[in-house]
């Protein structure tokens, strides 16, 4: 099965500020902003190749991005890997022991839905599967375009 990086999540205070190295970089967002409320967030993404980096910025006091905010400041979040089917690699990784932060999948950014890892179990790092049925344009990439 190959994995591939979906994203690297950057907390930030406010999405203007995150933007300013990656504009300097000459990278431009993908799309307009976006708000996901189920998580609190504010999102912006930067196509970088094949993958995305993602920023967030906290919409209310009790987002996650907050409370790392708080305690850690900016920088680092995340990383995303791209599933083809998240039931799946749940089981699978929760019958071989792996620590999920919630039982079920939650809805993620553009209509994706999504699972997390506890940094525990990622070895210190936050760990997102976000599932792109398999046929489907994954992040940072254009849709298939038609066969001529
Ligand atoms: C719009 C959706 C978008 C998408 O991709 O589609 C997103 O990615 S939304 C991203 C925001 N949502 C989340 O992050 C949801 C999952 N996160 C959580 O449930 C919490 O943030 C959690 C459980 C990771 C941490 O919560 P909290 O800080 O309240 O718990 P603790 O203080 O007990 O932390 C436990 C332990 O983990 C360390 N920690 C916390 N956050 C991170 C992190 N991002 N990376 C690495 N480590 C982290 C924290 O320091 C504690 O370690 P310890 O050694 O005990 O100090
Ligand atoms: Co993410």
């Amino acid at each position: 099965m190959t994995v591939t990086l979906d994203h690297v999540a950057i907390a930030t205070p406010d999405l203007e500020t995150g933007s300013a190295p990656y504009l300097a970089l000459g990278l431009t967002p993908e799309g307009p902003d976006e708000e996901v409320a189920s998580q609190g967030v504010r999102v912006r993404a930067f196509e970088v190749g094949e993958t995305l980096i993602e920023l967030l910025a906290p919409t209310r006091p009790d987002s996650p991005i907050a409370a790392f905010l708080e305690r850690r400041g900016p920088g680092l979040h995340h990383t995303a890997y791209q599933v083809a089917d998240l039931d799946a690699e749940m089981a699978r990784l929760g019958a071989a022991g792996a620590r999920f932060l919630s039982q079920a999948p939650t809805p993620g950014r553009a209509g994706t839905r999504v699972a997390f890892l506890h940094p525990k179990w990622g070895a210190g790092t936050l760990i997102e599967l976000v599932e792109h049925p398999a046929g489907e344009p994954g992040a940072g990439t254009e849709p298939e375009s038609a066969a001529p």
